[in-house]
């Protein structure tokens, strides 16, 4: 795995005025406070603010001598404690919390000032927010922070987007607390407005498809007999080779985690429903929006769904049957290794989605974003951290793809393990084990290498049923066939 360790030198605060802080951060719940406590800790002195003092007191109390803070308990005395220009990372609960801080924050604020939103927001929100504060003469910088709670504070992955001259300002303190991935820090400027958090979006809907394989893998096992303490060192194996990341690190240790009370696998006592807070399906609907192909990272967000209806699931579990008994899995080592196959080329078709969808994103939005540069900060300090993002990276140094699918070394990976994952996708049907992960991607795979896909016979129907006209392959413009008449075929150009 990557270097998670961060860039060594404290930052020099010399642009202060003396006694005041280089940065502020404000809300101190478990992201804001360990963001500000990593500022410290590099040699920043940070402004604490937060609606609730008790909050802020508290980790003035417990972390304290961890650096210079400046806490106060109004928000004018802690704009008062910023060095200019003020540097304000908001840090509170998305949505409505960000926007009443803001509302807050502005009419204390002067010319050329920075807001930092970190929180999760929708990158519409930020690009709304950046022109309404862009019009009052300030900057404001949407940064899609990701690595939880203990990423915050020992080096996240930071993903900015905003104006250039805010991030001239900015960017070295954000790099200063972020992860380091092979001696460069990952952060690193990404576009305008909405770019950043736009970035992070999709960086969490690869995050809900990645956690779906490496479900889909647990379960095809589970079904194969394997035990979760067996699971956790088939999972340990897979993290020595082509599929270490963080998220096959935290399964092997979940699987392994025995519960207290009844001795159980944890894993067998957990509720089977799976929550969400909402950046998988705001990445579906952005790449519905923008009309780009993401069927593997909306099974993801549909597969939590379907888990969390208990009512759904009873209901049918009640009225369906299965597959015909005797529908063996293969044996043990073949299973382990067609899952694996599965999930690299699964994994490597989630990545391949999300990159499309920036891209295309970038190009609406004018963004410019370089996804170099994303696989770049995605390497160390957020949750889709992996071996695979060093090759993506490089290929994506090495020339300009359309897909990643078609780069040089996934192509021979896909090649060397698609017969495992078709292999893993055909049992499970058969076992009645359901891959919506495995079996999207695989389809997604399947359909961008396809000569012809079945849309000719879609546009006939869309044709006969509502004029809507189609192209032909021999000849330029639409036509429309008199499907009601005499079937002849006529130019629909006028
Ligand atoms: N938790 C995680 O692992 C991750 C979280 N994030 C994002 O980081 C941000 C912060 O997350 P987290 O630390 O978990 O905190 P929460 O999302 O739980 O938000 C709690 C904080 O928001 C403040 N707040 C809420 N509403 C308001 C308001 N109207 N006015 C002022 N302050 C308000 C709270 O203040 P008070 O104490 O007064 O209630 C508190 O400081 C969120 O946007 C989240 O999506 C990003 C990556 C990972
Ligand atoms: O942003 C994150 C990491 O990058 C959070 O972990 C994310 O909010 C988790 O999302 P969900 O609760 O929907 O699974």
């Amino acid at each position: 795995m990557t270097d998670q360790s961060q860039s060594t030198p404290p930052a020099e605060d010399q642009d202060l005025d003396a006694g005041n802080a280089v940065i502020g951060v404000v809300g101190m719940a478990v992201m804001g406070r360990n963001l500000a406590r990593n500022l410290a800790r590099r040699g920043h002195v940070v402004a604490l603010y937060n609606r609730t003092d008790e909050r802020t007191d508290e980790v003035v109390a417990e972390y304290g001598d961890e650096g210079t803070f400046l806490p106060s308990h109004e928000l004018e005395d802690f704009v008062a404690s910023l060095a200019r220009p003020r540097r304000v990372v908001v840090m509170v609960q998305a949505g409505p919390g960000t926007d009443a801080v803001i509302d807050e924050l502005v009419p204390l604020l002067d010319e050329g000032d920075i807001v930092v939103d970190g929180g999760n927001a929708r990158y519409q929100d930020t690009r709304r927010r950046e022109e309404s504060l862009r019009e009052a003469g300030l900057h404001f910088v949407g940064a899609g922070i990701s690595g939880g709670e203990v990423g915050a504070l020992e080096g996240p992955a930071i993903m900015p987007g905003g104006s250039p001259e805010a991030y001239d300002a900015l960017g070295p303190i954000l790099e200063s607390i972020a992860a380091v991935a092979d001696g460069e820090p990952c952060c690193a400027y990404l576009g305008p407005d909405g770019a950043g958090h736009f970035v992070k979006m999709v960086h969490n809907g690869i995050e809900y498809a990645d956690m779906q394989f490496i479900g889909e893998a647990y379960h095809l096992l589970r079904a194969g007999g394997l035990e979760p303490t067996e699971m956790a060192e088939v999972f340990r194996g897979w993290n020595e080779g082509d599929l270490d990341s963080y998220l096959i690190e935290v399964t092997a240790e979940v699987l392994d985690q025995v519960d207290d009370r009844t001795g159980e696998p944890l894993v067998d006592v957990i509720l089977d429903a799976a929550g969400q807070k909402g950046t998988g399906s705001w990445t579906v609907q952005a790449a519905l929006e923008l009309g780009v192909p993401v069927n593997a990272i909306a099974e993801a967000v549909f597969a939590r769904s379907v888990s969390s209806h208990p009512e759904l699931r009873a209901a049918a579990a009640q009225a369906l049957s299965g597959p015909a008994e005797g529908t063996d899995l293969p044996e043990r080592e073949t299973l382990v290794a067609q899952v694996r196959d599965a999930l690299w080329s699964a994994k490597v078709v989630a990545y391949a989605q999300g990159l499309h969808l920036i891209r295309v994103a970038s190009e609406t939005y004018d963004w410019d974003v370089d996804i170099e540069t994303v696989a770049r900060i995605w390497r160390a300090g957020c949750i889709i951290r992996a071996r695979l993002l060093e090759r993506i990276r490089s290929e994506y140094a090495d020339q300009d793809l359309v897909t990643l699918l078609e780069a040089p070394s996934v192509r021979e990976g896909l090649e060397a393990s698609q017969d495992g994952w078709r292999a893993v996708v055909g049992t499970a049907a058969r076992a009645g084990v359901p891959v919506p992960g495995f079996s999207a991607a695989l389809a997604y795979y399947d359909s961008l290498r396809a000569e012809r896909l079945p849309a000719a016979l879609v546009q006939g129907q869309r044709d006969y049923f509502g004029a809507h006209t189609y192209r032909r392959v021999d000849d330029e413009g639409a036509f429309h066939t008199d499907w009601s008449g005499d079937r002849s075929e006529a130019s629909a150009d006028r």
